[in-house]
């Protein structure tokens, strides 16, 4: 799996015809491409000049959720909107992968002020005939224990958002984002979008299916990350974004494997890892 470095931004290829790109503005993976399908939305009016998260693609949410009223952060923390540093191809049990990282000493003071811990993060990503793979990795360099969120915000591409189906959430418990975090438990074997969704599912099992109609579908399979959020902003929220298309809501949806319900705790000199594996069926 050759890989090349071009303007900070990584190109990956697969012996099969699949690729990948990678910004290291937040190693936030903006194209990947099977049977030279791209599979992943990247907003029209996305800014990749690193003065702004990238719109689409895979950002990473790291160390807090949304905002928290104690901690002095831009919404979803510091990684999708920090320059990460690329270690380069690693071969591991016969997989070739790229691997970024990310330590508490190339972010900025401010941004330090806000989270001061002592942390290392490592991300990789692996990409495969028709799957990729993004994959977490956290070491507490502190002595005591912090706590932390973390989710992989994922866009898919949609070829129409009317004819997408999630499988994989009937029975769990969401909390509404859109009915001001109201707590309910979902009914439908098939979740579709008609209208604003921003929900976060709880405690979600490892495998959920995503299908674009008769098209195709991918499977999501996360491994050591509890919830799934499903997003997509609908017409008003399109409207008010300055970084999104108004009609772009057709053509997306976000489903984000993460841990955000809840606080993670990392004790000091303890490592954590979570991820995903995206494949096209
Ligand atoms: O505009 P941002 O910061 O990229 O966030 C996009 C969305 O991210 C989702 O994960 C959140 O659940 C939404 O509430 C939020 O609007």
């Amino acid at each position: 799996m050759p890989a090349e470095e071009k303007d900070k931004v990584i190109y990956v290829s697969h012996s099969s015809g699949a690729s990948a790109e990678i910004a290291l503005y937040g190693a936030t993976v903006t194209s990947w491409k099977v049977a030279g399908v791209e599979r992943l939305f990247v907003s029209e009016q996305a800014i990749r000049d690193g003065s702004k998260a990238i719109r689409g693609g895979i950002p990473l949410v790291f160390p807090i959720f949304g905002t928290k009223e104690n901690i002095q952060l831009p919404q979803h923390g510091f990684a999708r909107n920090t320059y990460w540093e690329y270690v380069g191809l690693i071969t591991d049990n016969d997989e070739t992968s790229v691997r970024f990282t990310l330590k508490d000493t190339q972010l900025d003071s401010k941004l330090r002020n806000g989270w001061p811990h002592s942390f290392r993060l490592t991300y990789t990503v692996t990409l495969g005939e028709k799957s990729i793979s993004t994959v977490l990795g956290l070491k507490n360099e502190d002595e005591d224990t912090f706590e932390f969120n973390t989710l992989l915000h994922t866009y898919f591409y949609a070829p129409n958002i009317a004819d997408v189906t999630v499988n994989g959430l009937k029975s769990l418990h969401f909390i509404d984002k859109v009915a001001n975090g109201a707590k309910e438990s979902e009914s439908r074997d098939q979740v579709t979008v008609a209208s604003e969704v921003d929900r976060i599912y709880c405690d979600v099992p490892d495998h959920l299916q995503v299908n674009f109609g008769k098209e195709y579908s991918i499977s999501v399979e996360k491994t050591g990350l509890k919830d799934t959020v499903v997003w997509n902003p609908w017409t008003d929220k399109a409207k008010a974004m300055g970084d999104f298309g108004d009609e772009e809501y057709h053509n997306m949806i976000c489903v984000e494997v993460g841990s955000v319900a809840d606080w993670v705790k990392l004790g000091g000199g303890k490592s954590w890892s979570g991820g995903q594996t995206l494949r096209v069926l």
